[in-house]
């Protein structure tokens, strides 16, 4: 039993700027000013006291999913944190400390991405503007917060992070061979084909506060997830979408050694060759039809244990 409230789309300007985060080498991402800082947001809320609701029509302890939408907007101006999961964690310990009656929520968000666009500096060179943005439709960094009231304290009762909507094609050094050949395989092996992939990745902290972002040295940007995903994408030579998110989950973790946990879940969108007579790596390419593939992997310490003694 639960309610809530979904596509609570709340946009703060000039909230703190993300800053001291780890540098690592696989991106150039170091923290993000915040002057414009989206979220659509999702509240879910549990609790015995709302049995009534649904049962007898008795609303008396019913908060709105409107009031919800409002608290959520409201709560966005007196955040003072730098990340989507602190954000979340803020305002889903308010409504547990607001309202007796909720005994849980579930707050989520997918982060609203605002390019910064680059103006003259006047000094014949370029330097992002401060004041403009574009608006993209570009991946988006994920936060969740399950959070629950033990002896009147509001406890994390699980917690994820991620990045998604990414949508990656890398050109050629991709093969897909070796799979089974029976009388149902018609796809050709190929030994190198145009590999067109969109992801989603989750992360979850072996301690849950880290994910506030107020230790932003023990934070994990999604910006370096992402970039860490296209990296392993451009060094590795996979044999398949599943090679290729392993070894993602494998980078990630070696570079976060604060994470217990990495999972994917990976669409294949490949391209289809239309021309066989291209000179050298050249092709003609078309979209695929449906129906989809997809490959979902959840990975821990222990594959990155297992990995170094291989
Ligand atoms: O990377 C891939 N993994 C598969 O399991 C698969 N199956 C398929 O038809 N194409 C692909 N590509």
């Amino acid at each position: 039993m639960n309610y809530g409230k979904e596509h609570v789309n709340v946009y703060r300007t000039y909230a703190t700027p993300l800053e001291g985060v780890r540098e690592i080498p696989e991106s150039d991402f170091s923290g993000k000013p915040n002057t414009l800082f989206g979220m659509e947001v999702r509240a879910q809320v549990e609790g015995e006291e709302f049995l009534p609701s649904f049962r007898d029509g008795d609303n008396a302890k019913v908060v709105a999913t409107d009031s919800m939408k409002n608290f959520i907007l409201h709560h966005a101006g007196d955040y003072d944190g730098a990340t989507v999961e602190g954000f979340l964690h803020y305002v889903g310990s308010e409504f547990l400390r607001t309202y007796d009656q909720m005994e849980s929520v579930r707050m989520s968000a997918d982060q609203l991405a605002f390019d910064e666009r680059p103006v003259p500096d006047g000094d014949g060179g370029f330097e992002p503007s401060d004041l403009v943005f574009r608006v993209t439709d570009d991946e988006s960094a994920f936060g969740e917060f399950y959070l629950t009231r033990e002896d009147g304290e509001v406890v994390v009762e699980e917690q994820r992070s991620g990045v998604t909507g990414l949508e990656l094609v890398k050109v050629k050094d991709n093969s897909f061979v070796g799979y089974v050949q029976d009388e149902y395989t018609t796809l050709p092996e190929r030994e190198n084909r145009t590999l067109y992939i969109s992801l989603d990745i989750f992360w979850t902290y072996d301690e849950p506060e880290a994910a506030l972002g107020e230790d932003p040295a023990a934070y994990v940007p999604a910006e370096q997830v992402r970039d860490i995903a296209q990296v392993v994408f451009h060094e590795q030579n996979v044999n398949s979408i599943q090679d290729l998110i392993y070894q993602v989950g494998l980078r990630v973790l070696e570079r976060f050694p604060q994470l217990s946990r990495v999972s994917f879940e990976a669409n294949n969108r490949t391209w289809l060759n239309v021309r066989d007579d291209m000179d050298g790596d050249a092709k003609v390419l078309r979209e695929p039809p449906r129906p989809t593939g997809f490959q979902q992997f959840s990975m821990d310490r222990s594959d990155l244990e297992e990995s170094g003694e291989r």
